[in-house]
């Protein structure tokens, strides 16, 4: 049964304190500061940190020896200042985020995207200390982090202007920053990419080749770019039906290169201007920018027609103006892409990708030189291709074999247009049983 104490119980459990045993604590907490001084000078270490580290911020104890989290003035303490330009700003914010769970009071909500292990980037929505002074502890130490605006580093078309991070821990010990940092970027980071070898995507004979060859010309060409001032960046438009290997060709020549690959979609309703030149900006360096579905974005030539701006214009005035972009989902603008390939922001020895089912509906000021240096179609399977996948998936297969199965893919009347992928895909479900693979051929034609 729970009950009041009986007073008297209460005060029996006390202790009074003797006159000499307070004026000793007496003395200890006039001392106390001074000792801290000198432990945290001779040792580097922090008393009151460490008993603080050992209760839970919240706690009743954590409170009491916590009192003012930042560090205290006159005390040992570390600054680094992290400018919202530094490719660790956003994930140092979210990490603080992430400490500050049990407390939030600030927030601002934050729309960002972030790369998966395939190299995709996927849009996500975080809040994240807005600006003003947060505190939070990391390692059983106290920060104390302050996020500002500064006017000074405003520019346009920049997401990475107005802000800068100043973190400040107690103790003279710098490398808790670094600590910090591994363990915010890890959050975060995008892991490498697992990229498919080349020999794996089966492209017509010499695409391969020809493409590979400029990109190996253009890394070894840096210096012409610098003499003649000419933008040290290379495009590449990949256009053709579905499932005919773009994708896969971009993420192989990436790996080719020992480059990070970075693929947006277009056709993400959430995408915008600032996400967009935020990845730009922020793709780590020796990274390959693959932009899928450009023509997703901005609908054909006739909405632009239809809205009154001018195509093939090179203006960066128009905007998108296809249906979703009226419907107000989808709040990428055409001006704020060509600024996000071109803009200031672009980094140098920049190569991107893009691709497209639709080359058509392409606006030409996308596509024009500077923007896009080389197109190359990758269309469906032709013999050559055909031929390469069977021997691929049937390694032990013989030459009569190989040839029956090209032939019977192509010599047939009504033959619709086959994609790699769908090629694949027969390989696949055939995998156990590879001799039924000639009806199953049948069977993928009465599927189109
Ligand atoms: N040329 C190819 N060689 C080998 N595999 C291929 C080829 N084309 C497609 N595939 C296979 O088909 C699947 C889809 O291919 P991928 O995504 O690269 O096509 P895509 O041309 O980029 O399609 P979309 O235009 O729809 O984006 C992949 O899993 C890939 O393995």
């Amino acid at each position: 049964m729970i009950g009041l104490a009986d007073p008297a119980e209460v005060s029996s459990s006390r202790r009074t304190l003797t006159f000499q045993e307070a004026s000793a604590g007496g003395l200890l907490a006039v001392l106390f500061p001074y000792i801290q001084k000198v432990i945290l000078y001779v040792f580097d270490f922090n008393v009151t940190e460490y008993v603080t580290g050992l209760f839970d911020a919240d706690s009743i104890l954590g409170k009491m020896f916590d009192g003012n989290s930042a560090p205290a003035p006159g005390w040992a303490s570390s600054r680094l200042e992290i400018p919202s330009a530094d490719s660790s700003y956003w994930d140092v914010l979210e990490f603080v985020h992430e400490k500050q769970m049990k407390n939030p009071k600030h927030l601002s909500l934050s729309t960002d995207t972030r790369q998966a292990p395939s190299g995709k980037y996927e849009t996500f929505h975080d809040f994240i200390p807005s600006v003003g002074t947060h505190k939070f502890r990391f390692q059983g130490k106290k920060f104390q982090i302050e996020r500002k605006q500064d006017e000074k580093l405003a520019e346009p078309y920049s997401a990475k202007r107005l802000e800068n991070l100043v973190l400040t821990a107690s103790g003279s010990n710098t490398s808790i920053f670094n600590d910090m940092l591994v363990q915010a970027s890890g959050t975060t980071a995008a892991e490498a990419n697992a990229n498919a070898p080349l020999s794996s995507v089966v492209l017509a004979d010499g695409v391969s080749e020809t493409i590979l060859a400029d990109i190996q010309d253009f890394i070894d060409s840096a210096n012409w770019y610098t003499e003649f001032g000419v933008p040290y960046r290379r495009g590449y438009l990949l256009y053709g039906p579905p499932g005919t290997g773009k994708t896969s060709f971009i993420s192989a020549v990436a790996g080719n290169f020992n480059l990070n690959v970075c693929i947006l979609s277009l056709s993400d309703k959430s995408l915008t201007d600032e996400i967009l030149n935020r990845m730009m900006v922020e793709a780590p360096e020796d990274s390959l920018i693959l932009l899928e579905d450009i023509d997703a974005a901005f609908g054909n030539r006739d909405d632009n027609i239809a809205s009154g701006s001018k195509l093939g214009e090179e203006s960066k005035t128009s905007s998108v103006t296809s249906s979703t972009a009226f419907e107000g989902m989808n709040r990428l603008t055409f001006s704020g892409l060509l600024n996000a390939l071109d803009g200031v922001a672009s980094s140098e020895g920049r190569i991107l990708f893009m691709t497209t089912n639709y080359v058509d509906r392409l606006d030409p000021a996308l596509i024009r030189p500077g923007r896009v240096d080389k197109r190359q179609y990758i269309g469906y399977a032709d013999e050559s291709q055909v031929e390469r996948m069977f021997r691929r998936f049937r390694r032990n297969a013989e030459d009569d074999e190989v040839k029956r199965f090209v032939r019977e893919v192509f010599d047939r009347p009504e033959r619709p247009d086959i994609s790699l992928a769908q090629l694949q895909g027969l390989f696949l479900r055939y995998k156990n049983n590879p001799d039924a693979i000639f009806s199953g051929l049948s069977m993928l034609y009465d599927e189109k």
